[in-house]
């Protein structure tokens, strides 16, 4: 595809004091994206970090909405919100949750209005912005959900080698997709969160776009149990047998392929993934430890259920990392790449 035809990405810049900001200079400075990438914040930070990481960036400041010129090496386009407060790396400021929020909704009327084509998320913190006064934030992907009228989302995190692949799961090494049932929410309260119509509503969102944004025709979809040894007939907790077992069930009965509710800990080695083209844990580190360990820095993050397009970064504001250049680029290269895929299928759809 020229240039010109090339998506429009609306890069949310994250947490001004991590490393989204250099993250999006790196993306501009180290070659021409697959897509016209338009980041969106300050451009005198934009300008400012790329100086202190000594990368060579023409930052663009546009007007809001204005088209980006094609990609190219070292100019990044920027569609500008300003800080609140003067931002150091590493230091967090509530006065900047705003900003952070802003930005997002600066991202999402792009996408509504035809501006973008999608929207690629740096990090965010979501400390600061639940201390800033913004109460029940638990990030991105609720927040988009709220923002866009949706009842449910799913979370998924993905390999590299797993976003683009149609075929069958076992082709190549560390080819993994996990979704999450829940999300960001206490250890405690996870398995009052799981309810049997909410696994269905998951499952059915999973199995619609794997199939819309992953091209898997037939999704298999392989489920965790939430206790150990899923539960041991229940002996060792009662979800499997009370909630999940039935709710598979019920899916089954429509005709989705489910595997599971299976023990986590061997559900996640070779044989037991042989076939399937997504996993669904139930909580948050019962999945992502494992896909981490399997593609840290080359996996992406995916927001499923949106009427938009959403991917972002499969790690966080590392605010140990911010303003030295050091952070690794590749996962956020990788979710502009998938962004771009995604945006050419919409299109194509
Ligand atoms: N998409 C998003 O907006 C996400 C936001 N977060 C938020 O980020 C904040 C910090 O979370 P943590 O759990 O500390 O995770 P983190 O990912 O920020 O940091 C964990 C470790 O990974 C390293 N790391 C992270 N990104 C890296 C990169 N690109 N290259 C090299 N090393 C990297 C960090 O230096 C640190 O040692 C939290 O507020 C969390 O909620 C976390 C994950 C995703
Ligand atoms: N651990 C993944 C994560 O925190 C991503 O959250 P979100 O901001 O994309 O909802």
């Amino acid at each position: 595809m020229s240039q010109a035809g090339a998506p429009v990405l609306a890069l949310t810049c994250g947490e001004p004091a991590g490393i989204g900001p250099e993250l999006a200079v790196m993306l501009a400075a180290d070659g021409a994206p697959p897509a016209r990438v338009v980041a969106v914040g300050d451009p005198a930070l934009l300008a400012e970090r790329a100086a202190m990481i000594g990368r060579e960036v023409q930052v663009q400041a546009l007007a809001p909405g204005e088209p980006p010129p094609a990609a190219r090496q070292g100019v990044l386009p920027v569609w500008p919100v300003a800080l609140r407060a003067p931002s150091r790396p590493g230091e967090l400021d509530i006065a900047n949750a705003c900003h952070v929020l802003e930005t997002l909704d600066v991202a999402l009327h792009a996408c509504r209005s035809g501006q973008a084509a999608g929207m690629v998320t740096a990090p965010l913190h979501k400390g600061v912005i639940l201390d800033a006064g913004h109460a029940g934030f638990t990030g991105h992907t609720e927040y988009l959900r709220d923002a866009c009228g949706v009842d449910e989302v799913v979370m998924m995190l993905a390999t590299d080698r797993a976003l683009h692949a149609r075929e069958a799961w076992g082709q190549g090494d560390a080819a993994l997709r996990v979704a999450l049932a829940t999300t960001h929410l206490p250890l405690r309260e996870v398995a009052d969160a799981i309810t049997g119509p909410r696994l269905r509503r998951l499952l059915h969102i999973l199995h619609a776009d794997l199939h819309r944004w992953f091209g898997v025709v037939a999704p298999r979809i392989a489920v965790c149990g939430l206790n150990p040894h899923a539960g041991e007939g229940g002996h060792l907790g009662r979800e499997e047998l009370d909630v999940i077992i039935p709710a598979l069930e019920a899916l089954r009965a429509e005709g989705l392929d489910l595997d599971g509710p299976l023990p986590a800990d061997t559900l996640f080695t070779p044989r037991h993934l042989e076939g399937v083209d997504a996993v669904l844990a139930m909580y948050h580190d019962q999945g992502l430890p494992v896909l981490k360990y399997a593609g840290f820095g080359r996996a992406a993050n995916i927001t499923l259920g949106l009427p938009l397009v959403r991917t972002s970064v499969d790690h966080g504001t590392a605010l140990d990392l911010a303003g030295r250049g050091v952070a690794d680029p590749g996962s956020l290269s990788v979710a502009v790449a998938l962004a771009a895929d995604m945006a050419r299928r919409g299109c194509a759809a």
